[in-house]
């Protein structure tokens, strides 16, 4: 089976952007073990402060921010990083060449059930002009992404991986620590009977949300004329990975409750890699108004609407909002 530095290769990834990756992969590595051995590690519970989004930290957010955060701020290839879990853009080397965005733990509400979370990342050129503690440099579109992807720790740990040339997906073999090419160019069918949303939220969804759930939830008596399933791992990590593998339609949309809040899922290190992934495999991400990748930040912490998926099913959900 192919290795994760010979596919980057195969898919003209430049030397110092493959180091870059393995890098940050060690540290994934490091949160895999630490997240498999759980209590025993005394890893999981909450600590008693907030992040800079005012939800409460888990320990494992704090630890796998901060493995993150040494391993890429020694390695000389990072510039900045921008994370879930700091408020501000923290500055690494002067000379580095990239910056690093990313969601240390998603999912981490699992953490107390043993069930799939993951940590997501997107990495960008670091423009020249930048001083390393300016967050202005993160403010690019998703469109200006060199390469994105998440580790999902789940019963097996997995890396998907885009640099632009297709979706692939690794498996970490614990025998001797490499990521393994054991699915590559995923495609996501274009076609779904299966969709994804927190229906708990339906009461403060606008109209197209509304109408396009209850069309699927009338399943073979409804216009669509087709049952549909439903699938909530309630860690967008976990959902996402399963459109990967066998289609779907996963949502997060804008929610009235907070006209400030345009969504729950962060632009820079949720929605922007996960779009990426999903798009070189065929598919499509959406805010409603438009593709996420398009999207010109304004804040690192920045939220959106994410519509994310199939193809024709998130067509079919989009045209509703014209
Ligand atoms: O089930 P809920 O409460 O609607 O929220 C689930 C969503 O929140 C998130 O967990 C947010 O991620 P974090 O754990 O990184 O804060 C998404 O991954 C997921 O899709
Ligand atoms: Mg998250
Ligand atoms: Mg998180």
């Amino acid at each position: 089976m192919k290795r994760l530095n010979s596919q980057l290769q195969h898919d003209g990834a430049p030397l110092e952007l493959v180091l870059l990756i393995r890098t940050l992969l060690a540290a994934c590595k490091e949160i895999s073990f630490r997240v498999s051995q759980g209590a025993l590690a005394g890893v999981l519970g909450s600590t008693l402060s907030e992040n800079v989004q005012g939800e409460t930290q888990k320990k494992l957010d704090v630890i796998s921010n901060q493995i993150l955060k040494d391993i890429l701020s020694e390695s000389g290839y990072v510039k900045a990083i921008s994370s879930e879990e700091e408020e501000s853009v923290v500055p690494c080397s002067p000379n580095g060449n990239y910056l690093v965005s990313f969601d240390p733990l998603d999912g981490s509400s699992n953490t107390e059930i043993n069930s799939l979370i993951g940590t997501i990342f997107s990495i960008a050129h670091a423009p020249q002009w930048m001083e390393a503690d300016d967050p202005s440099a993160f403010l690019q579109p998703g469109t200006q992404m060199v390469a994105a992807g998440y580790v999902l720790y789940g019963p097996s740990t997995m890396l998907a991986m885009t640099t632009g040339r297709g979706t692939h997906l690794y498996t970490l073999d614990k025998t001797h620590g490499g990521f393994l090419l054991t699915h590559p160019n995923v495609k996501i069918p274009v076609q779904t009977s299966e969709f994804s949303i927190n229906t708990s939220n339906q009461r403060h969804w606008q109209e197209p949300i509304q109408s396009y759930v209850s069309e699927l939830l009338a399943g073979s008596e409804g216009p669509r004329e087709k049952d549909y399933n439903m699938r909530w791992v309630a860690a967008m990590v976990g959902d996402v990975h399963r459109v990967l593998c066998r289609g779907g339609i996963f949502m997060y949309p804008f929610d009235k409750r907070n006209p400030q809040m345009p969504g729950k899922l962060r632009l820079l290190y949720e929605a922007n890699p996960m779009a990426f992934l999903v798009e070189q495999a065929g598919g499509l991400a959406s805010t409603g108004s438009g593709r996420i990748m398009d999207v010109m930040p304004e804040e690192i912490h920045q939220r959106v609407p994410v519509i994310i998926g199939s193809k024709e099913e998130v067509e079919n959900c989009v045209a509703r909002f014209k």
